[in-house]
């Protein structure tokens, strides 16, 4: 497909997530999130937890994507949130997003139920509304998407997260993204070696993009990781974080193929 047509499954992405989060504005008011159990949580870093890691692993959480289809529909995500804190990864990453990506805000909570380590929710962050939410179901860090926001999004978004105390991940998946983007209010920048319009994966992205990114952020390489090879590579460029889905989740035990992936690495 070329660029043009695909550019289009973001842009439906995102016109339905407005649609989604406009509806549960309506049903759900932010009060309710404010006055919830976890809300007050004190959240655990990503980046602090990247930063002291020989390893460096924050695992995903995936039933399905646009690009691949069904990976692991039916698994247990309080399982595979165990298996993953016992390969002894950094992070998990949990996809919220029902449509595209078969996942859910129960997703989240169950998790959140299962493990202390820090979770990102992985979500198509659009409005403040969904910044508030994440800290209601147990979120620790926030992915925040360049390619669809703005600079004054970005930088409202990143610092309402930050002022909840949830870490903040800005992704990029080139130059113009990341000059954008730059700002203190974010803790770690991840290169999407996939692009989302096209869904070609390459690690080249992550290795050109390295030298522009500023020393005083935590350097995720995100997507396309399946070879400790690869790692040992991204190290080289700087990377100290790398964001690890369908290599996992496509296996029958998820966790356990962490365990082995890591004890490989180590
Ligand atoms: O399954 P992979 O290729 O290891 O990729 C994981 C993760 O990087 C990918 O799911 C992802 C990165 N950025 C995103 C933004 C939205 C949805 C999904 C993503």
């Amino acid at each position: 497909m070329t660029e043009r047509n695909k550019m289009n499954i973001l842009d439906k992405i995102v016109a339905d997530k407005r649609k989604e989060v406009d509806l549960k504005k309506s049903i759900i008011p932010l009060s309710q999130y404010e006055a919830s159990a976890l809300f007050g949580r004190e959240t655990t870093s990503l980046s602090h937890a990247l930063k002291q890691s020989e390893t460096g692993i924050i695992s995903e959480f995936k039933r399905r994507s646009p690009s691949k289809a069904i990976i692991n529909q039916n698994a247990n995500v309080g399982q595979v949130a165990k298996g993953y804190e016992k390969a002894g990864v950094c992070g998990m990453s949990v996809l919220t997003d029902i449509k595209y990506f078969g996942g859910s805000i129960e997703d989240l909570i169950l998790a959140r139920a299962s493990v202390q380590l820090p979770l990102l929710r992985k979500e198509f962050i659009i409005n403040e509304y969904q910044i508030i939410e994440a800290k209601a179901y147990g979120a620790d860090v926030i992915l925040l998407i360049a390619a669809v926001l703005t600079k004054q999004e970005i930088k409202n978004f990143s610092e309402l997260a930050k002022s909840l105390g949830l870490d903040v991940l800005l992704e990029v998946h080139n130059e113009e993204e990341l000059h954008k983007s730059i700002m203190p209010s974010l803790d770690m920048l991840g290169v999407n070696n996939r692009n989302l319009k096209t869904f070609e994966v390459s690690l080249d992205t992550s290795k050109s993009l390295s030298q522009l990114i500023p020393d005083d952020f935590v350097k995720v390489s995100e997507s396309g990781i399946s070879s400790i090879k690869a790692i040992k590579e991204l190290k080289e460029y700087g990377y100290e974080g790398f964001l690890i889905g369908e290599n996992f989740m496509k296996t029958d035990n998820p966790g356990q193929s962490a365990i082995d992936f890591i004890q490989n690495l180590k």
